[in-house]
């Protein structure tokens, strides 16, 4: 959370002349409620379960860059339907920046409930190893303006595959 998934893939996929999905926004539309509201009635599963269906389709598309919420690593098929359709990049964060950039932001339903700098610590701890067994790519982010930030994703890109644009 606030590593910057949405607004880099935003940017990155107007430099590819590609699509752009942002798998929570998908979520959003498809149950006609936001993110705090599926949590709060579905509980974290209903949202996992929500997260995972959209995950297998979305990464069944072409030309598109996806940008996932940061909990989609939790589950398993979602980390194998990432890395074997798509190529994977880890935008890594510190805590410190997390918590700036999410500051003002009341979307995020696990930073609403007991401390944000504790919930991110416990939160990277899980996460951080399975973030790093799909990533094709790792990029820091902290301190760092987003356009250097895709300008660094282009260059690693293209190491791995040609691109069209
Ligand atoms: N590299 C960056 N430098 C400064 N601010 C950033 C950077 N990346 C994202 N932000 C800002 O941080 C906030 C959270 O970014 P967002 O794209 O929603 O993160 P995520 O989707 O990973 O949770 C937004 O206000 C965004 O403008
Ligand atoms: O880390 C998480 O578990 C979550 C991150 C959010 O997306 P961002 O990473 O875009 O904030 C969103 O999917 C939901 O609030 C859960
Ligand atoms: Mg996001």
């Amino acid at each position: 959370m606030g590593a910057g998934k949405s607004t880099i893939g935003r940017l990155l996929s107007h430099e590819l002349h590609y699509d752009f999905i942002d798998s929570d926004k998908v979520i959003e539309e498809r149950s006609g409620a936001n993110i705090p509201w599926i949590f709060d009635v579905e509980g974290e599963q209903g949202f996992r379960d929500r997260e995972a269906a959209v995950i297998d389709e979305l990464t069944q598309l072409s030309d598109c860059v996806l940008a996932t919420g940061g909990g989609v690593v939790m589950r398993p098929e979602n980390r194998t339907n990432l890395q074997s359709r798509g190529l994977v990049v880890y935008l890594q964060t510190s805590i410190e920046q997390q918590l700036e950039r999410t500051a003002k932001d009341r979307n995020r339903p696990l930073l609403q409930t007991g401390n944000p700098e504790a919930v991110l610590r416990r939160l990277l701890q899980q996460r951080d190893p399975l973030y790093k067994s799909c990533a094709d790519i790792i990029i820091r982010t902290d301190r760092r303006h987003p356009r250097a930030v895709i300008q660094e994703i282009l260059r690693q890109l293209k190491q791995h595959q040609p691109l069209n644009a």
